[in-house]
């Protein structure tokens, strides 16, 4: 556990970056650290593994005074991650990657088995080890980036932005990758972003800033949606709030609609027999897993790919009613496309089915509150 008590940085010049913060960020768990700028997320951050020394309090990890140890051998138990990956431009990826075991003293030959397992571990091609920074994408140089930190296999990650300079869809694979990875290494993280989705989407816990390092509110993602305590958390987490509570609630009883389904290279004849009359028909591959609507009538000869709709998302059996309204929202013919685990199809699910169980389901949200 990483502990604040009482953490103050004042800059020279007279700045108050961080006001007296006080929280707890428990092991093996992500607390992220949002708010706007300006408001002594990355002070803080910096401040655990002294790149920044606070001017009074203290950070603990474990009980131990992260001030009383040596600033190297403290580095040494954190990885560090930040926007942009910081790469070696001179290195290799895989040279990158090895750096800090080989810094302290690993064998060669052990190192560079591990780092090219690592690689692997956050999703790229092992041929890409060889390559230098600037012949990766942004979203590549930001794996090879947690590779690199987690080379040193250090109980401790902070990680400022680290997904924000890439694109929204890339952002969403890196996330997704981070959160599996997570699963696994239990890490204690301290993350930091603006970006209140991602904090949502990452965090256990959230600490919510305001400018001058204060804490504005501590808690799960699920309750500082639900229960903001006051206009400054309330205006940052947003008006669609109530949206992005969805996300935590389970959607176990949607009633589900049988489809008609075919396959690709299924005839026009036979797509418009198992339709009946209905304008679109859902396609499936081999294990049944969905691939896209079809309108009937654009199928002239045989069903091919080009003429599936792959826009819609997929909803998960036992999944929210977030991610089950919005592949009703997001399907061409409003109807949201049901998978089980497997990633099978089982049914499709009507947006107004979606609000009828959130109306069951969701407790008033009480205005005004703290
Ligand atoms: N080395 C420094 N010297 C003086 N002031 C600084 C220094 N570093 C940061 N500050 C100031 O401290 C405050 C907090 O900065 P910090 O970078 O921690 O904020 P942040 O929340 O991470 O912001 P952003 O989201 O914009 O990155 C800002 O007002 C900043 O200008």
């Amino acid at each position: 556990m990483i502990r604040f008590d009482s953490v103050t940085k004042t800059f020279p010049g007279g700045t108050t970056a961080v006001g007296g913060l006080t929280l707890e960020a428990p092991t093996g768990r992500i607390t992220v650290f949002v708010g706007p700028s300006g408001c002594g997320k990355t002070t803080s951050l910096r401040m655990i593994n002294r790149m920044i020394e606070p001017t009074s309090g203290t950070i603990t990890i474990d009980g131990v005074d992260t001030g009383s140890m040596n600033p190297d051998e403290l580095r040494r138990g954190i990885g560090y991650v930040i926007q942009h990956a910081g790469l070696f431009p001179h290195r290799t990826i895989l040279d990158n990657v090895m750096t800090v075991p080989r810094l302290l003293g690993s064998d060669k030959a052990a190192t560079r088995s591990r780092a090219m397992e690592l690689l692997e571990v956050v999703g790229l091609d092992p041929d890409l080890a060889r390559r230098y920074p600037a012949q990766l994408s942004g979203g590549q140089q930001q794996r090879v980036g947690v590779a690199r930190a987690l080379a040193a296999d250090p109980p401790v990650m902070l990680m400022d932005e680290p997904f924000s300079a890439v694109d929204p869809v890339v952002r969403e694979q890196l996330q997704d990758e981070f959160l599996r990875l997570q699963d696994e290494l239990g890490k204690t993280i301290v993350f930091v972003t603006h970006d209140i989705d991602e904090a949502v989407k990452l965090g256990d816990q959230i600490a919510v800033l305001r400018v001058g390092g204060t804490l504005a509110q501590l808690d799960t993602p699920e309750r500082l949606l639900r229960d903001p305590h006051d206009d400054f958390v309330a205006d940052f987490v947003g008006r669609d709030r109530g949206y992005r509570g969805l996300a935590f609630q389970k959607a176990p009883r949607l009633p589900l609609l049988d489809e008609p389904t075919v396959r690709v290279g299924d005839s026009a004849g036979r797509l418009r027999e198992v339709a009946a009359g209905e304008p679109w028909v859902l396609a499936l591959d081999e294990e049944g897993r969905p691939q896209g609507w079809v309108r009937v009538e654009a199928v002239r000869d045989t069903l091919d790919r080009t003429l599936l709709h792959r826009g819609g998302t997929v909803g998960r059996e036992g999944g929210t009613l977030r991610a089950a309204l919005d592949a009703a929202l997001s399907s061409p013919t409003g109807k949201g496309v049901i998978a089980d685990a497997d990633g099978r199809f089982v049914g499709t699910v009507r947006a107004q089915d979606v609000l009828a169980q959130i109306e069951r389901q969701q407790p008033p949200v009480e205005e005004g509150v703290g």
